[in-house]
């Protein structure tokens, strides 16, 4: 019989005997017990810590700030029927196709791509920890989407090595999109560490398993056009200094890039980074402009509307989701082989970084106007000075080297691919009858 045993449920039952050495072990015994209760306690406290579910969905304008609720929720995977899952999954089903494990599947750009390269007969593995940056029943919904396509999303973080070498066991990659991150500009005032958590712990622990696997899968990644910060040179060139972040977020992006050039030089590793420019389309993000812009048109709510110093415009270059993920598969597509094996580096490996943006800025005032038109209703406009919050004024790509690289060629003006995301958000919202959070 263990000592949990001899614990009485109730102190009520328990019989004092004066005897010193039942009294000793009465003492001991209570000792133990009190030994016991706190460990459970302590134990439930770790439990708790680490299952908690995603709690009630945060406003798009304000996401949750608690790192630890949101991310490394420990998760089981394993088990023959998990990896058949897995395989089955990852499997390629046409001639000269890849394998690709897509990290971030269940966020905007990471389903579309997911879905896109399913379609033409790729193996695809999604990876995501549905944490509740922004509602994550959108992030659910878009599992569910991909799930009726065959690709199967791992519930996991990027900071998990043993999750990520385990897929790597199972499957043997030739390629890893890499669209898990820290997105949104101004939420890194609020929540710093989530950033360097997922964009620079985050992007090493892909690499360091990426590098030491065998073969080494080639890697193209998320960078943001963000990263060109203060530059005022347009159209933003990928030869513009980068040295100027005005958010963490875009510093975590830039330092990504050096990352991204560290591992290639050292390992031999092949990365292609991408930087997007603020992409937008069915399925998106809600803590974007575009979109609770949306909701909150619906809804009768103003809308803050940003503009620089002396009624300065402040436009975004915004680019159609279907445009970037035909530039995410080229890059995937032109991507070298990585050079290195068991760690160590063979030959000079491929490092590339593209724009891809639309090469158009719109004004922010004209996004607007478009979604009113859209919607037939008319937008409470409330025209506020640029927050010093790291948003930048204006961004604009030139996309020749994708052009020339990768055949990229965005197609999607801001009016039709808005009228794409409105049809979404009015039948996956249902007219109202619910609405984004
Ligand atoms: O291109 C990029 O690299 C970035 O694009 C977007 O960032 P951003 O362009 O700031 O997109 P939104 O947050 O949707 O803002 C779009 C525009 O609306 C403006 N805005 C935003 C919010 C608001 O309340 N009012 C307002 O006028 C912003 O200043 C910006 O000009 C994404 O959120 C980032 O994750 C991404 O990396």
């Amino acid at each position: 019989m263990s000592h949990i045993d001899n614990i009485p449920s109730t102190p009520g039952k328990f019989k004092m005997d004066k005897s010193p050495y039942i009294h000793h072990r009465l003492r001991w015994h209570s000792s133990i017990a009190k030994l016991t209760f706190w460990s459970f306690i302590f134990l439930g406290l770790i439990l708790v810590f680490f299952f908690r579910s995603p709690s009630t969905v945060p406003s798009s304008t304000s996401p949750s700030s608690d790192l630890s609720r949101r991310s490394l929720r420990t998760n089981s995977w394993g088990g023959p029927t998990w990896e058949k899952r897995v395989k089955s999954s990852a499997k390629i089903r046409s001639r000269n196709g890849i394998s690709v494990l897509v990290t971030g599947a269940a966020g905007f750009v990471g389903t579309h791509v997911s879905a896109a390269l399913k379609r033409r007969g790729d193996g695809v593995l999604g990876l995501d920890n549905f944490n509740d940056y922004y509602d994550p029943s959108l992030k659910r919904a878009r599992q569910a989407l991909l799930e009726r396509t065959g690709v199967f999303i791992v519930e996991g973080d990027i900071n998990d090595v043993a999750l990520l070498k385990k897929l790597f066991d199972v499957v043997q990659f030739t390629h890893v999109m890499h669209l898990a991150a820290q997105a949104g500009v101004r939420y890194a005032m609020e929540n710093p560490s989530s950033y360097v958590h997922s964009n620079i712990a985050g992007l090493v622990s892909v690499l360091e398993v990426c590098k030491s696997v065998n073969p080494q899968p080639a890697i193209v990644w998320a960078s943001s056009s963000s990263v060109y910060g203060l530059n005022t040179k347009v159209p933003f060139s990928e030869k513009d200094r980068t040295d100027q972040p005005a958010s963490l977020y875009a510093a975590t992006k830039k330092a990504g890039e050096e990352i991204a050039h560290t591992y290639n030089h050292i390992y031999g590793l092949s990365l292609t980074g991408l930087r997007f420019f603020t992409v937008y389309g069915p399925w998106g993000r809600p803590d974007m402009a575009y979109f609770f812009f949306t909701r909150d048109i619906l809804k009768g709510k103003s809308i803050p509307i940003f503009e620089a110093a002396n009624h300065g415009t402040v436009a975004r270059d915004f680019t159609y989701v279907d445009d970037i993920v035909k530039g995410c598969l080229a890059a995937l597509d032109t991507a070298e082989k990585s050079t290195g094996s068991g760690g160590k580096k063979k030959g000079a490996a491929q490092l590339r970084v593209f724009n891809l943006g639309n090469t158009s800025p719109v004004p922010v005032s004209d996004l607007v106007s478009i979604l009113e038109r859209l919607l037939k209703v008319k937008a409470k406009r409330l025209i506020m000075k640029l927050p010093r919050n790291g948003d930048v004024q204006f961004t604009h790509a030139n996309i020749s080297s994708a052009q020339r690289e990768l055949g990229y060629k965005p197609t999607t003006d801001l009016q039709t691919g808005l009228k794409k995301f409105v049809r979404w958000y009015l039948s996956y919202y249902g007219l109202g009858k619910k609405s984004a959070q």
